[in-house]
């Protein structure tokens, strides 16, 4: 181990010893304890390059497309990929395409793209449109390098979260990890690194994997709860929580099993639910994430209430994306603001108080 972050786990990314990352020293976040639930932990992923944990899967793969000689590169996208797509290709000197959700993309995110030079194609319709583009797109012109995380060396940057938190809780595993769910890329990644931490004999057990989905975009827990085979996708995905607004995640095959190998889970949550773990999130642990990483909170909550998890029982919530990425979506909180004339500052605090 040497280092920090995603390379300092090297000896378990599918390069030789003398490979060049293009990195942006991403991972090595928090991992505050909170103070809404005894034994209730909080990875704070906002806090990567691009304020999201795709950067782990990115720094691996941009890596790839390096060594490979790719010029260009590709993704679909609710705006997180998108984000850290473009700032990894910039890092890279590689042109980058992100295929977008036309209107229906975060303002950060958006920001991102658009200041590190991303060509940036509105796709009329949701994610699952655009990734359909991308891939159709794909089939026949093989001169871009695909960055979704479909897209193998994504999910070996992202298992390292894994080893972070079992080195965070001084080598042992949490008995949950609670995290939410779109494409579903996350969850298996993660749940790959625990296992390879088990079969590495440097830990004797591994945590039950949660995911949660917002209840208007819910197909893998619709999936999990009626004990499928087979996903049976949501046509129009509905929720206000953008980055998970996904009704045929690509990665379902893996995100149930992950599920179901741990003795876990994957449970939807409403709307309101996040919106309210997002406000305390913010107000109560200081800690401002986007409204689909606050499904985490959302969801550890339901998942105690229905006695999925134990009280007293140790558990990481991964916050996946920062609050500012999606700066419309606190208007909701409702704002405590007021107006003051020049030179009457005392007199109206005092009215206020
Ligand atoms: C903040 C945030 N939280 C959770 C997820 C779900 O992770 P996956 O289940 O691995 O997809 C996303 C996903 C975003 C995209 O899929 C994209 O950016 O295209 C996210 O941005």
């Amino acid at each position: 181990l040497r280092g920090r972050g995603v390379w300092r786990y090297s000896a378990f990314l599918p390069f030789p010893e003398d490979v060049e990352p293009i990195t942006l020293d991403e991972g090595w976040t928090p991992l505050h304890v909170s103070k809404l639930a005894g034994g209730l932990r909080l990875k704070n992923e906002g806090l990567n390059p691009t304020a999201s944990f795709k950067d782990r899967g990115m720094t691996v793969a941009i890596t790839d497309a390096h060594r490979r000689g790719a010029s260009k590169v590709i993704c679909a996208s609710t705006g997180n990929t998108a984000a850290s797509v473009a700032a990894y290709a910039a890092r890279a000197g590689m042109r980058s395409y992100v295929l977008v959700p036309s209107g229906a993309v975060a303002k950060g995110k958006l920001a991102q793209a658009v200041a590190h030079g991303a060509k940036i194609v509105k796709v009329k319709g949701g994610f699952d449109e655009a990734l359909r583009e991308v891939l159709e797109l794909l089939s026949s012109d093989r001169s871009f390098y695909l960055l979704n995380s479909v897209n193998p060396y994504r999910i070996e940057g992202q298992k390292t979260l894994a080893f972070e938190v079992w080195e965070q809780l001084d080598r042992s595993v949490p008995d949950v990890i609670v995290l939410p769910v779109g494409n579903a890329g996350n969850i298996s990644a993660i749940w790959k690194g625990f296992k390879e931490l088990r079969d590495a004999g440097l830990t004797d057990s591994t945590p039950r994997m949660i995911g949660v989905q917002a209840e208007g975009a819910a197909p893998l827990a619709r999936a999990f709860e009626e004990g499928l085979s087979e996903l049976r996708p949501v046509e129009s995905p509905q929720t206000y929580a953008t980055a998970i607004k996904i009704g045929s995640p690509v990665s379902w095959r893996r995100a149930l099993m992950a599920a179901r190998e741990s003795h876990g889970a994957i449970i939807s949550v409403g709307d309101d639910s996040i919106l309210e773990a997002q406000r305390d999130l913010a107000r109560v642990d200081g800690v401002f994430v986007e409204p689909a990483s606050a499904a985490s909170l959302a969801g550890y909550r339901r998942a105690l209430a229905e006695g999925l998890i134990d009280n007293g029982e140790k558990v990481v919530a991964v916050l996946t994306g920062h609050g500012l990425k999606d700066p419309d979506a606190v208007m909701r909180f409702g704002v405590d603001e007021m107006e003051v004339e020049p030179g009457k500052l005392r007199r109206e605090l005092s009215a206020y108080q």
